[in-house]
């Protein structure tokens, strides 16, 4: 592991990163490489995640695309420096911030969306113009032997490497010193990761979980609302960072949402959802025994089927759940919906903000204000009113989480930004010294007075316009000086 991060941080070192005409070939290679190599890499998605091929490309590779896409048309203006607003002791200068690469980033990636949620920050941190170590999730195995495949064949060998493994590679990986660490996935390994990082006082940005309420107020319109949530909640077999955890609603509510989740499965999956290509598996039998746990002691109002040989659990909804039991108490990460009933809002809020802060929140209302007022009085990594998931595909929103759900951001001009140092640059003159005798010693209470009129704006506002004039005058007078001698 030392000689290949030492490798790639020699790369990083020869400044090739760094021009941007090379950032834009190399995100365009990156293109070239999702489209013309488009068959094998939705086919090994699709074969770890047991999901069609449509999926796999609405769900992932448009995203990518889509990103590469904004990338290439934005870059050029964000890598320029941008000018600053001056204050009276830096007007004659040039003040500017230039952002620049980090150097050598480590990304790990999580296997539920094994190919956006790896190569969306790459394309932040190959746009930003550094060096990147790339390690896949080793449980999507399919995904992280064609990405070790084909990432060499299109982008620079020395500045991108991918590095596959498990645990024990992650921790050796972990050793070495990076310039920034972008992890992807559970929040007890993101604890791992900011402990290794803090060895070397290496910036994290941690892309964490948890369980992402969903209120439902009595003023909405159910049918839509429950086919939103049935999207949300299912989709990947509920093995999404933002999915819906729990229903937060009104008791008289739950058994007409419960059957019109019913009627949505029936709608989107068919009769015999085990036959359908739009319905996918628990990620290994780890996860599929966690998640069959959850259901002990629960009610299913509807749901509950599971077959181990093939990882399938159906699309479960649980009624009357108690906040104390276990379904509550970690991230579900599974097709299993508990409704929790609430007395009103102001429960649900309280519910909400007794716990872990949230990766997302949902709220259905025709209330604006009722959505407004959830929103200012909780808090989550971000929020949809009135729909699910949605907050993800814009990607002028930093993506991340809050508290233990993470922190950091990513997507866009965000992922750009977290891969980037915005390094303030102050140009002087080495002319006009007879100005800064203000600042060097020795010091007197005149120099005070007119630091403090110069810089906190201490001044009688009448007589602002006559100083004015005189600091004008003076600056011109030796400025003339200057430029005579
Ligand atoms: N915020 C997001 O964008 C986002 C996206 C996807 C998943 N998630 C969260 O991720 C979780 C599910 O993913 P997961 O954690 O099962 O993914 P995972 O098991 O794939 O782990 C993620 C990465 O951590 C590495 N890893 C695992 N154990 C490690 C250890 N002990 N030391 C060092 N590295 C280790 C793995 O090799 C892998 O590359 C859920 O909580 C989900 O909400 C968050
Ligand atoms: C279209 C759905 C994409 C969702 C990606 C969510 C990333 C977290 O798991």
């Amino acid at each position: 592991m030392e000689l290949e991060v030492r490798r790639v941080r020699q790369a990083f070192l020869s400044g090739r990163s760094r021009p941007l005409r090379f950032r834009l070939q190399q995100l365009e290679a990156l293109r070239r490489m999702v489209q013309e190599r488009e068959k094998d890499i939705l086919a090994a998605i699709a074969s770890d995640l047991c999901k069609s091929e449509f999926n796999v490309y609405s769900q992932e590779v448009i995203t990518v695309l889509g990103e590469i896409d904004f990338m290439l048309e934005n870059l050029p203006e964000w890598v320029t420096a941008k000018p600053v607003k001056k204050n009276v002791l830096t007007m004659l200068d040039e003040a500017y911030i230039q952002p620049q690469p980090l150097g050598v980033v480590l990304i790990i990636g999580a296997w539920n969306y094994p190919f956006v949620l790896t190569i969306q920050p790459l394309i932040g941190a190959i746009a930003a113009g550094n060096a990147v170590i790339i390690k896949p999730s080793e449980l999507s195995e399919n995904t992280a032997k064609i990405l070790a495949k084909l990432l060499p064949q299109y982008l620079d060998q020395d500045l991108y490497i991918i590095i596959n493994g498990g645990v024990e590679e992650t921790t050796e990986l972990l050793k070495q010193r990076f310039d920034h660490i972008f992890y992807t996935g559970n929040t007890a390994v993101g604890k791992i990761i900011m402990e290794a990082a803090a060895k070397h006082l290496t910036p994290v940005t941690l892309e964490l979980g948890g369980k992402s309420p969903c209120y439902i107020d009595k003023d909405c319109d159910l049918d839509i609302v429950c086919r939103r949530i049935t999207w949300g909640k299912y989709m990947n077999c509920g093995q999404t960072c933002i999915a819906p955890d729990y229903i937060l609603c009104e008791a008289s509510l739950q058994n007409q949402i419960v059957w019109k989740i019913k009627e949505t499965v029936k709608e989107f999956y068919g009769e015999n959802i085990k036959e359908s290509p739009d319905y996918e598996r628990i990620i290994n039998l780890r996860h599929f025994k966690r998640i069959l746990s959850l259901l002990e002691g629960q009610k299913i109002a509807f749901g509950g089927e599971t077959d181990e040989a093939t990882r399938y659990i159906a699309p479960t909804v649980l009624t009357d759940v108690d906040p104390k039991t276990k379904v509550m108490q970690e991230e579900i990460f599974g097709p299993i919906l508990p409704i929790v009933p609430v007395k009103n809002v102001d429960e649900a809020i309280n519910f909400i903000n007794e716990r872990e802060k949230p990766l997302a929140l949902y709220v259905f209302s025709h209330n604006h204000k009722l959505i407004k007022r959830m929103i200012d009085e909780t808090s989550s990594g971000g929020v949809t009113g009135n729909d699910v998931i949605m907050h993800f595909m814009l990607n002028s929103f930093p993506f991340g989480g809050v508290g233990s759900s993470g922190m950091g951001a990513y997507h866009g001009k965000h992922s750009f930004d977290t891969f980037s140092h915005q390094r303030p640059c102050l140009l002087k003159s080495l002319k006009r010294e007879g100005a800064n005798k203000l600042r060097y010693p020795p010091n007197s209470q005149s120099k005070v007075d007119w630091g403090k009129f110069f810089l906190l704006k201490r001044f009688n506002k009448e007589k602002l316009g006559l100083l004015l004039l005189t600091f004008l005058g003076i600056v011109a007078a030796v400025l003339v000086k200057a430029e005579y001698y």
